[in-house]
């Protein structure tokens, strides 16, 4: 049986990639969404285990240790990974994952998944992107800082994704990742 296909969903912090998965998740019910691990606290109405496993930070070094996890990454003050067998499980067994993961995480992804297809969701705008974060309502001003200060060096980092999907509009990012999706598996593999 063919594999499924790897789709990491990147891109700055606000951008939309949680909103753009939701929506997805609608219109692709056969997508699998890798759920990851984080030391940060959970926000209001998250779930354990639906939004993240939230691990205390001693019990995601151990994580790293046991070598449970497919890439980690510190990302202003908190660990995120994903997974390894849930990944490795699902594409085993022919369905298509998606990752929606920061940017140092995707691009070890890349190094271990050549074959995976990588898309950086972009912003309008800068302005347009701390609106959003701002918008959002879960971070304090210090965070949304610090996510900004970061942002524009992670955009800087797009020529090694395979595709850039700006998010303007959900309905027409969503789209777009949906054609490339579908285009990923008519694509003739060398
Ligand atoms: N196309 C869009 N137009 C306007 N607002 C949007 C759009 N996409 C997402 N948003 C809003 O922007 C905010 C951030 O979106 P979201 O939480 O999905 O971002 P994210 O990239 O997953 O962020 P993080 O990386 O911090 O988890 C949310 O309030 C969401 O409703
Ligand atoms: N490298 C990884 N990054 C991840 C993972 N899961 C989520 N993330 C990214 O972290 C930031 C912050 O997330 P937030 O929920 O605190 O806003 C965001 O860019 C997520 O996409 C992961 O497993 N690995």
């Amino acid at each position: 049986m063919a594999k499924g296909l790897l789709i990491v969903l990147s891109g700055p912090s606000g951008v939309g990639k949680g909103t753009v998965c939701n929506e997805l998740r609608v219109r692709m019910p056969e997508l699998v969404y890798s759920v990851s691990a984080t030391s940060r606290q959970p926000r209001f109405g998250e779930e354990h285990g639906v939004n993240y496993f939230f691990k205390s930070k001693e019990q995601f070094l151990e994580m790293i240790e046991n070598d449970q996890l497919l890439e980690y990454a510190e990302y202003v003050g908190n660990y995120y990974g994903t997974p390894r067998d849930f990944v490795e499980q699902t594409l085993e067994e022919g369905k298509d994952i998606i990752l929606e993961i920061e940017v140092q995480g995707a691009l070890k992804v890349k190094e271990k998944f050549k074959e995976g297809v990588f898309v950086f969701l972009l912003p309008p705008s800068l302005d347009e992107l701390k609106g959003r974060i701002q918008g959002r309502g879960t971070e304090n001003q210090a965070t949304i800082d610090h996510r900004m200060s970061v942002a524009a060096d992670e955009i800087g980092l797009i020529e090694k994704y395979d595709y850039a999907v700006v998010n303007d509009e959900i309905d027409l990012a969503c789209k777009r990742i949906e054609s490339i999706i579908i285009a990923e598996h008519c694509k003739v593999r060398k």
